[in-house]
């Protein structure tokens, strides 16, 4: 009835979905009240005691405001359930998916993720918040009321248990089926969701290879496939929907027909009375509040369904499955694990004098060649420009990924030393421009600040905007620093949104930049600024750029070639040439 992985993801909220199943029993006890007090007023009507139905009455009213009450109270614990849920499952998945693992998974889908963090953990917030106190109070309620049946009549009492049984336990025998359809159909969704997301991303590239017409007919199918899961699970509900009434109508009409007879002729216990006299009436009407619980859970089957469907993309947004989702709650105003800190901007972060690299080793799988073979190296800030060069494919960009500690190196270790001080480096003193930088949707401003925490001024936007020669370009815009970047930096041309990157980079002020192909899409001109301003940073912090073109393996002062997985010193600041870059293309690429 509670499915075992999403009841054991309560676990942090034990307490709070107490109190939420707590409030919705004590609202569901307020019929059994209503229940009583109304068999009396009828009991009392019927006999001629006229004076006490208004006190009834009175009692009647008392009940229902009392009730709206704690019904609003399961609602705001409910909420805060549902709250807590969702806020740790999706720290949890933002967490997961830094993991490097996952950065390097080709089966890993932003669609399937983004699913994950949206539909997935709403599903597990319904069926968490509203479902399984539901589901627990159709577990003890209604055979409480069986036995409060059966003590006015073993009868009553059986005709309820045997509608009761029929209700809840009947479902039971669909709920693998129920189950399998809802995986069924999320996993339907996901694909048609990832495929949806990255269709749209590259729509200009489908567009322009004529390949629109295949994709659409791609999405179709899956469109097609995701009706036919909701259609075979919606069957699947209305066999639920039918045993539950079954099990209700049998147990309501075997009551009513049992208290008929006895205002007809059963003798009852006690004697004849008051209470004889509401008898009847009673079990007319707690015979409908038995199956109240029953019903109310039914109108969360949709909750349910949410939950069930959720598990199976959870399960693979989560490593180690949802049921073993950690509570975070402690730590969720801070960054996840595996996430970098913010660091405080400052005009400089502290010196970092040099990293050296000992025997680092890294394959992208257990049973792959190491694309990093034992790398070891020393860069120092007193080297200058540090050049990096390797044929395509060599390893330079994985060999970024170790440094910045987002692939965790097979063997030896990335250090960095600060004075006499040598510690492992940590991604936060590393300030990273990658091959194809990621902007986002925002003002230009917005972008160039994202990193750091503190705004920076507008003179410093515009010095770094100077260094990497947009400065003018950015004066040209009408709105200037408040230009409008649209999803992904696609209103830039390539060289404005790698100039972009550069510039943000150096607003951090960590000790540390690394540049992979930084000149890549730059015209002579800007390339031989954005060099120069490199080598000038160089003077202050760490730089390393990766370099395919001759004027950036020209402006380096250090030299360092990666071949066979392994580093070796091509030119120092001490040395003239001792070898031969790898491979260098001819400067150009456009701004
Ligand atoms: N996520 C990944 N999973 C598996 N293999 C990968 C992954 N990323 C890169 N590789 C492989 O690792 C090797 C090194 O790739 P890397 O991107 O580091 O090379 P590179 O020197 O930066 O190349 P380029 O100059 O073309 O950018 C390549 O053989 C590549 O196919």
């Amino acid at each position: 009835m509670i499915d075992r992985r999403l009841w054991r993801a309560t676990r942090s909220h034990r307490r709070q979905l107490t109190a939420t199943t707590g409030w919705l029993v004590a609202a569901t006890a307020s019929y059994w009240l209503q229940a009583v007090l109304l068999a009396l007023a009828f009991a009392a009507a019927a006999s001629g005691r006229f004076l006490a139905v208004p006190a009834l009455a009175g009692g009647l009213l008392a009940c229902l405001a009392v009730r709206v009450w704690l019904q609003r109270r399961h609602l705001v614990s409910a909420q805060r359930l549902g709250t807590g849920i969702r806020s740790r499952l999706r720290a949890a998945i933002l967490t997961a998916s830094l993991a490097p693992e996952r950065l390097h998974d080709p089966a890993d889908r932003i669609g399937a993720r983004s699913m994950a963090a949206t539909e997935g953990v709403d599903g597990v917030d319904r069926y968490v918040a509203h479902y399984i106190p539901h589901a627990l109070q159709a577990l003890v309620l209604p055979p409480l009321m069986c036995l409060a049946l059966a003590f006015m009549h073993p009868l009553f009492g059986l005709a309820g248990l045997i509608g009761f049984l029929i209700a809840v336990a009947g479902p039971r025998l669909w709920d693998r089926l129920l189950a399998r359809r809802g995986w069924a159909h999320a996993d339907t969704f996901e694909a048609l969701s990832s495929d949806l997301l990255e269709s749209l991303r590259g729509m200009s590239a489908l567009r322009t290879l004529g390949a629109v017409p295949r994709v659409r007919q791609q999405l179709g199918k899956r469109s097609d496939a995701l009706h036919e899961a909701t259609v075979s699970t919606m069957r699947v509900s209305l066999f639920n929907t039918a045993i539950i009434d079954l099990g209700i109508q049998v147990g309501t009409v075997a009551a009513g027909l049992l208290a008929a007879a006895t205002a007809a002729s059963v003798p009852l216990p006690g004697g004849p009375g008051v209470w004889q006299q509401a008898t009847p009436y009673v079990v007319l009407i707690l015979a409908g509040e038995l199956f109240r619980p029953v019903r109310d859970l039914s109108r969360q089957w949709h909750s349910g369904y949410l939950g069930l469907s959720a598990v199976t993309l959870l399960d693979r947004a989560l490593p180690g499955g949802l049921g073993t989702v950690v509570d975070t709650s402690a730590g969720a105003s801070g960054p996840s694990a595996g996430e970098p800190a913010t660091q405080a901007p400052g005009p400089e972060g502290a010196r970092i004098d040099a990293i050296t690299l000992d025997g680092v080793r890294f394959a992208y799988a257990p049973d792959a060649p190491a694309v990093l073979d034992g790398v070891s190296a020393h860069w120092s800030a007193d080297d200058g420009l540090i050049g990096l060069i390797g044929a395509s494919g060599a390893g330079k960009t994985t060999l970024f990924d170790v440094v910045l500690g987002i692939s965790a190196p097979l063997a030896g270790s990335v250090a960095a030393r600060s004075g006499t001080a040598q510690n492992p480096l940590a991604p936060t003193d590393v300030a990273y421009v990658p091959q194809r930088p990621v902007l986002f949707a925002g003002t230009l401003r917005e972008n160039l600040a994202l990193p750091t925490a503190n705004q920076p001024t507008d003179q410093q936007l515009w010095d770094a905007l100077e260094a990497v020669h947009l400065a003018s370009t950015v004066r040209g815009w009408p709105r200037g620093l408040d230009h409008e970047v649209a999803e992904g930096g696609r209103s830039l041309s390539g060289g404005q949104r790698q100039r972009v990157a550069i510039a943000r980079a150096l607003l951090t002020g960590r000790p540390v930049l690394l540049l992979d192909e930084p000149t890549s899409s730059l015209d002579g001109e800007a390339s031989a600024v954005v060099l120069n301003t490199l080598r000038e940073i160089s003077r202050v912090r760490l730089v390393v750029a990766t370099a395919h073109q001759a004027d950036a393996v020209a402006a380096s002062d250090t030299l360092w070639a990666l071949e066979q997985g392994q580093l070796r010193a091509v030119r120092t600041p001490h040395t003239t040439s001792v070898g031969v870059p790898v491979e260098t293309k001819a400067t150009g690429g456009n701004a």
